[in-house]
């Protein structure tokens, strides 16, 4: 049981340090946070919220996935290598897939 709390808490702590260090996921976050207040205002209908949130998830998790590559690789090597380079970019290509989706999301969202 303390081993399940101790995980969460480093889970937690993943969070935060992303939060506060990576200047892509304080951008995120704070567009995540206004596009949740404006959606407030639009009083949507649950399933428009359920595949916002799932939208939004989605960006914020890429994002810090993509983070821990860049973390894991530079622990590795600070040389140019090409797998290095691959890992790199196919992480961030990974978040801009999930940044693109979301503009399509959110016009589904908000327009249709
Ligand atoms: N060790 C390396 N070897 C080869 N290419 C690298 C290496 N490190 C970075 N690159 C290239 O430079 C790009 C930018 O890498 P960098 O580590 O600066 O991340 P970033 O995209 O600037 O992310 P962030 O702004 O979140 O730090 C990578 O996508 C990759 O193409």
């Amino acid at each position: 049981m303390k081993k399940k709390i101790l995980g969460l808490h480093y889970a937690i702590r993943g969070i935060v340090i992303c939060s506060k260090t990576e200047r892509n996921m304080k951008i995120h976050l704070f567009f995540a946070l206004t596009v949740l207040v404006y959606a407030y205002y639009r009083d949507l209908v649950l399933w428009k919220w359920a595949l916002l949130i799932m939208t939004i998830s989605l960006v914020l998790i890429t994002e810090m996935i993509n983070t821990a590559v860049e973390s894991a690789v530079d622990l590795c090597t600070l040389d140019d290598h090409p797998l290095a380079q691959k890992a790199k970019d196919v992480a961030a290509g990974a978040v801009l897939l999930a940044a693109l989706n979301a503009i399509i999301m959110g016009m589904v969202i908000f327009f249709i």
